[in-house]
């Protein structure tokens, strides 16, 4: 099939951010006050799509997240003749499961750059009987897959990844998924593990799935089994990376996401930055993201919390530098480094070197642009050192990273002069992320 004629599955950005190649970030006066709701989480946005769409009979999720990441996952599962009804207007997806078999002999699936869809979609596919090939944009060609494509072939699955770089493309010659018992590396990303995890319950037998070796970004396997288990699985975990999971595949149920906590930070963020109060809704300490650990790292910064059923709250108070093993919420490193230059002291960012996997080299990446604003930071192989200073203007690289552009941004909301290069990368997770933010700094310009 020739990508080509595929739509492009962006969502309609503002006029505005769309159609500009740079955009200037207008510093504000005075602390930013307000309250908001980021859309949808897009990790539970993709499990919930892979777990209902394996399911047998009808799923209704609610407060989905509508952008390129679960556009290309939305197009893919129709793609593998999953019958799917997407209102994006009310944030809701209706799809009816396929009992643990893709009903299609063949598919190929376009997954740009989204890490979640081509892992999950990969294993997904192993449950099918025919043809499947998943490939990727230009960095997602870059982005290791083969500690997956080696755990499924423990399974005796036919999987290749194509051009022998052990990234996308991946082909696939699925019958169907054996049970038995397989090791997964996890010290690149969390998600091979998690591919793993959901495809395994429509498995033709128990399957025996343990972590080879470390296992990073932990949070995100417990978000998988979590989602997996509100959809009917049994899955036991008797010692810490060794999972026993028994067939029986998942039940169709409404299922509601909450709202995404790695954007939450942001907001979080610019509280921080200008010293004002900023209140999340719809997360709390009990979230099953855990990007809402990023609060704590402001917290130890010197800011306060305030933590309630459902929402939290952020006042920023005058910072100092931190020195956090982020490994648990790597997603949020980025927002870290654009608030650490505000800190009274050095901010040491530790145990991230996953992050060179993701959209970028996100260590080198976000090196090379506080320096580009001026600033001393400090390249170390598991992450970085940013040392706070004067700044000079500058125009941000992103990289086609949409979490370099949201988090470089908040730079701008006290330093003049920053420029955001390509703002309409934040489509991946967050189209409308520029148009949230100038709204909950209206009162502060
Ligand atoms: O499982 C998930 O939903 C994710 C896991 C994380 O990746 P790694 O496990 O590669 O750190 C994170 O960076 C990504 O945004 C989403
Ligand atoms: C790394 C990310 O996503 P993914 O791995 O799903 O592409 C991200 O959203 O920061």
């Amino acid at each position: 099939m020739d990508f080509g004629t595929l739509p492009h599955l962006f969502h309609p950005l503002s006029e505005q951010h769309r159609m500009t190649d740079t955009i200037t970030i207008t510093p504000v006066r005075g602390p930013v006050l307000g309250t908001v709701r980021p859309p949808g989480s897009k990790s539970l946005t993709n499990r919930a799509l892979i777990v209902a769409a394996l399911a047998r009979g009808a799923s209704e999720l609610t407060g989905v997240l509508d952008s390129q990441d679960t556009r290309v996952m939305v197009e893919s599962l129709r793609r593998l003749g999953i019958e799917l009804e997407h209102d994006a207007a009310a944030c809701t997806i209706d799809l009816t499961g396929c009992a643990g078999r893709p009903a299609v002999d063949h598919a190929e699936l376009w997954l740009e750059n989204s890490g979640t869809s081509i892992r999950f979609l990969t294993a997904l596919c192993t449950l099918g009987d025919g043809r499947f090939r998943l490939d990727g944009n230009t960095r997602m060609r870059e982005r290791p897959i083969g500690p997956l494509v080696e755990a499924l072939r423990q399974l005796d699955v036919d999987i290749v990844c194509e051009l022998g770089t052990d990234c996308p493309p991946v082909q696939i010659a699925a019958s169907g998924l054996p049970g038995g018992t397989l090791s997964v590396g996890g010290n690149l990303s969390s998600q091979y593990l998690s591919a793993l995890l959901m495809a395994a319950p429509c498995a033709k037998a128990a399957i025996n799935l343990k972590v080879d070796g470390t296992l990073v970004s932990r949070p995100y396997v417990d978000m998988t089994l979590e989602v997996m288990r509100a959809f009917g699985a049994r899955v036991e975990e008797p010692e810490p990376g060794d999972f026993i999971l028994p067939p029986g595949g998942y039940q169709g149920r409404s299922y509601d996401i909450e709202p995404d906590a790695s954007a939450a930070s942001y907001f979080f963020a610019a509280a921080a930055i200008t010293g004002g109060e900023v209140t999340v809704e719809g997360l709390s300490r009990d979230a099953l993201q855990g990007d809402v650990g990023f609060v704590d790292v402001l917290v130890q910064m010197g800011c306060e919390a305030r933590w309630e059923a459902d929402s939290i709250t952020l006042v920023g108070k005058p910072l100092r530098g931190v020195d956090v093993d982020m490994n648990a919420i790597s997603d949020t490193a980025q927002t870290l480094a654009a608030v650490a230059p505000f800190a009274s002291g050095p901010t040491r960012i530790r145990n991230v070197a996953h992050m060179r996997h993701k959209e970028t080299d996100r260590v080198a990446a976000v090196v090379n642009e506080l320096r580009r604003l001026g600033l001393e930071a400090d390249e170390h192989e598991d992450g970085l050192t940013i040392h706070p200073g004067p700044m000079q203007p500058a125009d941000i690289e992103t990289y086609d990273d949409h979490r370099m552009a949201m988090s470089f941004a908040l730079v701008g909301l006290r330093h003049p002069g920053v420029g955001i290069k390509d703002p309409g990368c934040t489509v991946k997770t967050y189209p409308d992320f520029f148009d949230d933010l100038e709204g909950l700094c209206r009162t502060a310009r």
